[in-house]
C-alpha cells in the first residue's frame, strides 16, 4: 500500500476526494497525513473526520521561504510519504524541497497548462474570451505550475459565465482526475489511448485527453 500525503491550504475538497478513493479501493494507497500551511481551514476537519493524521505548519511563524521549505522538508519526511500531492496548497516552494522530491510531488492546477500559470485562473480565461478551459495535474518542479504535465480535463465555457461557474466545472474534472493520477502514481497503471486515458478500462471521457 503506497504512502501518500497531501498538502492543503484550504477547504480540501480535493484532499477528499483522494482520501474517498483511496477508501473505496479506486487507490492502491493510503492517505498518511494531511499538512495545512493555514490553521483552521475546513480541510483539516474533512481529514480528521477521517481519521487522518493532520500537521499545521504555519508560513507566518516563519522568516523567510527558505526557513519554511527546511522545517516542511522535516515534517513531510517524518511521514514517510512515497507520494506528496498539492491539493489547493497555496505556497511556492523553493527549488531546494522540490528537488528533495522530484517525481514525487504533483499538483492539481486549474487551467489548461501551460496557460494561467499561477492564480485567478478563471478570471483570466473569461477575461481572454476563452471558449475552453480546464484542469491540469502536473509534476512539480522549481519552475510555478511549469512542471511536465500528466494529465488534462477540459470543460466548455458558456456565454454569460462567471468564476463561480467555472469554478464548480472545474472542481467536477478535478474530482474526477486526480484520483485517477494518484492510482497511476501507486501503480503505474494508466494506459493512454488516442481516446484519452484508459485506466482500468475507464475512459476519461470526451474532455479528459493525456498529456502528449
Ligand atoms: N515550486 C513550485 N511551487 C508550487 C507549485 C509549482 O508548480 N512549483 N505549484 C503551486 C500551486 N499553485 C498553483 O497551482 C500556486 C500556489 C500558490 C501561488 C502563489 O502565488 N502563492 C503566494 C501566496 C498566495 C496565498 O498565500 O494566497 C506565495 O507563495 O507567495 C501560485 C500558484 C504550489 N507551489
Ligand atoms: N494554484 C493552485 C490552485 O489554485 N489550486 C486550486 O485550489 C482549489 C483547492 O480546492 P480544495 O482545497 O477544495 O481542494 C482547487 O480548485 C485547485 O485546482
Amino acid at each position: 500500500m503506497r504512502r501518500i500525503l497531501i498538502l492543503i491550504s484550504g477547504s480540501g475538497t480535493n484532499m477528499q476526494a483522494i482520501a474517498d478513493a483511496c477508501q473505496q479501493g479506486r487507490i492502491d494507497g493510503e492517505v498518511v497525513g494531511v499538512i495545512s500551511n493555514k490553521p483552521g481551514v475546513l480541510g483539516l476537519a474533512r481529514a480528521e473526520a477521517m481519521g487522518i493524521p493532520t500537521a499545521v505548519l504555519p508560513h507566518t511563524d516563519f522568516a523567510s521561504r527558505e526557513e519554511y521549505d527546511a522545517e516542511l522538508k522535516l515534517v513531510i519526511d517524518s511521514f514517510y510519504p512515497d507520494f506528496i500531492v498539492l491539493a489547493g496548497f497555496m505556497r511556492i516552494l523553493t527549488p531546494t524541497l522540490v528537488s528533495h522530491f522530484a517525481g514525487k510531488m504533483v499538483n492539481i492546477h486549474p487551467s489548461l497548462l501551460p496557460k494561467y500559470k499561477g492564480v485567478n485562473t478563471h478570471q483570466r480565461a473569461l477575461d481572454a474570451g476563452d471558449k475552453e478551459h480546464g484542469v491540469s495535474v502536473h509534476f512539480v518542479t522549481a519552475e510555478l505550475d511549469g512542471g511536465p504535465v500528466i494529465l488534462q480535463a477540459r470543460i466548455p465555457i458558456f456565454p454569460g459565465d462567471e468564476v463561480e461557474d467555472l469554478q464548480e466545472r472545474v472542481h467536477e474534472q478535478e474530482y474526477r482526475i486526480y484520483p485517477l493520477v494518484v492510482q497511476w502514481l501507486c501503480t503505474g497503471r494508466l494506459q493512454l489511448t488516442e481516446r484519452g486515458a484508459m485506466l482500468d478500462n475507464e475512459i476519461l471521457g470526451p474532455y479528459g485527453y493525456a498529456a502528449d
